[in-house]
């Protein structure tokens, strides 16, 4: 990995401003999913260093909840100019622990930053409400405050948006933070750690502890001190965080699994329905929360969509992130290709058909042919479980009806996407629709300006907004009584 700045390629925890090995000396390996090469090792962090960094933080808060709005938001807009700056390395870092192509790497690590944009101006607009009063001799205030030590623990996809989109609103409102990244892909967090260094954090306001999912998660699902849980991950971690976090009353966010079906109706703009499921079902080899995962085709056009899609997807060049006009990295790992192949066959003996793609690429290791069924249906694996990869299944379906029943029957509720010219459909269908995204005529839909979340078991809270601050904040009622003139 070849970096302009060094210094940004950190192997250590990061606790109260200090670089630390992990006290029993464990470390993980991080490998290049493209190459299988070791990219760096990095301190595994324990329970020892999980304490060490929720008491970091909490030492930290009051100082950081004292400074103004204004001031906090100075330190977080740097943050963001740091990113910026940095982003060809940042993105050289993230492809060669996570494998996707370089120019979406790049363009993740600019989402990542536009998250520290808005919530540097979202942190002047933390606003209270005078309530009208019920007594001449008492004033009523409800006023927003911060609601203390923030755990967040995020996932290998999004090796750097998903920890602005946590610890930008966390921050802003005057929290401070211990994050635990994924361990296949920790380096990322721990670059913008050194950013966020050199942005003006105070120590202990943004720790990262990467290491064992069981002791350092425990450890702060368990405290005291922690009071809100924020994580990105799977539906299964996510209801085990969500036990784990009633013992303490901690306030959990849960960005969860999703399962989205695409719905392309007869009425659609082809050329933007191809546009659209290409662009929701591939970003990032189909490892994201919210890639399409079943596409739903109207008769009248379903052959001509599906000649259409085989062609793209057969016509993608796969290769190595770092490599020129790679549309297709590798997947993760080689639990992830094992997923694919498992949905594949079992949709092929239930009765679909491979027109593009159908296995593992001649390039080895987790390199995958992105591939496209035909003639799935809903007693398939592929219809009920997320793929997490690049497998496309069409369904034929013949009504609107129908197809919103369909699209509704899944435990998920993330994001969805539908394709029509009729602005009467584009009501019904949204409206109909249970899921807390819904793109219409695009499969494009994240913006850090917008509310991301899901709903059933795609997890609760919302991320991004204004209303993504709210998160991080505690309405507290003051109720000021003894105000009557004087006798
Ligand atoms: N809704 C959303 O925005 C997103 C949802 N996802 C979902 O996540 C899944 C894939 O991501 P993946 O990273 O594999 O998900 P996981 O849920 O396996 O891991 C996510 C994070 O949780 C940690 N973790 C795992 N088990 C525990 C535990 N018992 N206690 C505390 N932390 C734990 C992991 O640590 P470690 O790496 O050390 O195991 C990692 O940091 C898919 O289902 C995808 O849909 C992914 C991204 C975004
Ligand atoms: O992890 C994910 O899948 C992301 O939340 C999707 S997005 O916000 O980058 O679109």
């Amino acid at each position: 990995m070849r970096l302009d700045d060094s210094a940004l390629l950190q192997t250590r925890c990061w606790i109260d401003g200090e670089w630390r090995d992990a006290a029993s000396g464990k470390e993980i390996a991080v490998t290049n999913p493209s190459t299988g090469a070791v990219v760096a090792q990095v301190a595994s962090g324990g329970k020892a260093e999980a304490e060490a960094a929720i008491a970091a933080a909490d030492r930290a808060l009051p100082a950081w909840r004292a400074l103004t709005a204004k001031e906090r938001s100075g330190i977080i807009r740097r943050w963001h100019d740091l990113i910026v700056a940095a982003a060809d390395d940042l993105a050289a870092i993230l492809t060669s622990e996570q494998g996707k192509p370089f120019a979406e790497a790049r363009g993740e690590i600019l989402y990542g930053a536009a998250f520290f944009e808005f919530y540097a101006e979202e942190a002047k607009r933390v606003y209270g409400e005078t309530l009208p009063s019920y007594a001449a001799d008492r004033r009523l205030l409800a006023i927003r405050q911060p609601i203390g030590v923030v755990a967040a623990i995020t996932p290998w996809n999004f090796p750097m948006a998903m920890i602005p989109r946590k610890a930008a609103p966390a921050l802003a409102a005057g929290c401070t933070m211990v994050l635990k990244p994924a361990s296949a892909t920790p380096l990322s967090a721990l670059a913008l750690a050194e950013l966020g260094r050199r942005a003006g954090l105070p120590d202990g306001v943004f720790n990262v502890v990467p290491g064992s999912a069981r002791e350092v998660g425990d450890a702060l699902v368990e405290s005291e001190v922690v009071r809100k849980l924020t994580f990105t991950g799977s539906t299964e971690v996510g209801r085990t965080l969500m036990a784990g976090a009633a013992r303490t009353i901690k306030k959990v966010a849960l960005e969860l699994g999703g399962n989205a079906p695409v719905i392309v109706f007869d009425d659609a703009d082809l050329d933007a329905a191809i546009e659209g499921t290409i662009a929701t079902k591939f970003r990032n080899m189909g490892q994201t929360c919210v890639c399409a995962n079943r596409i739903y085709v109207q008769a009248g056009i379903h052959d001509r969509f599906a000649e259409a899609l085989a062609a793209r997807v057969r016509a993608m060049k796969i290769g190595d992130g770092f490599e020129a006009d790679v549309q297709q990295g590798p997947l993760i790992d080689m639990a992830a290709v094992e997923k694919c192949e498992q949905h594949i066959a079992d949709a092929l003996e239930k009765g679909a058909q491979v027109i593009a793609g159908g296995g593992r690429h001649a390039l080895g290791g987790s390199f995958f042919e992105p591939t496209v069924l035909a003639g799935a249906d809903a007693s398939m694996l592929i219809a009920r479980e997320e793929t997490f990869g690049p497998v496309a299944p069409i369904f034929r379906f013949e009504t609107e009806d129908e197809v919103i029943a369909a699209a509704n029957d899944t435990e998920y509720g993330l994001a969805a996407y539908f394709f029509t010219r009729d602005h009467g459909r584009v009501w019904r269908v949204g409206e109909a629709l249970e899921f807390g995204i819904v793109g219409v005529n695009t499969g494009a839909t994240s913006y850090e300006g917008a509310p991301f979340g899901g709903v059933k078991a795609s997890g609760i809270g919302r991320e991004g907004s204004r209303h993504g601050i709210d998160e991080f904040l505690e309405l507290k009622y003051l109720c000021i009584a003894g105000i009557s003139a004087l006798p």
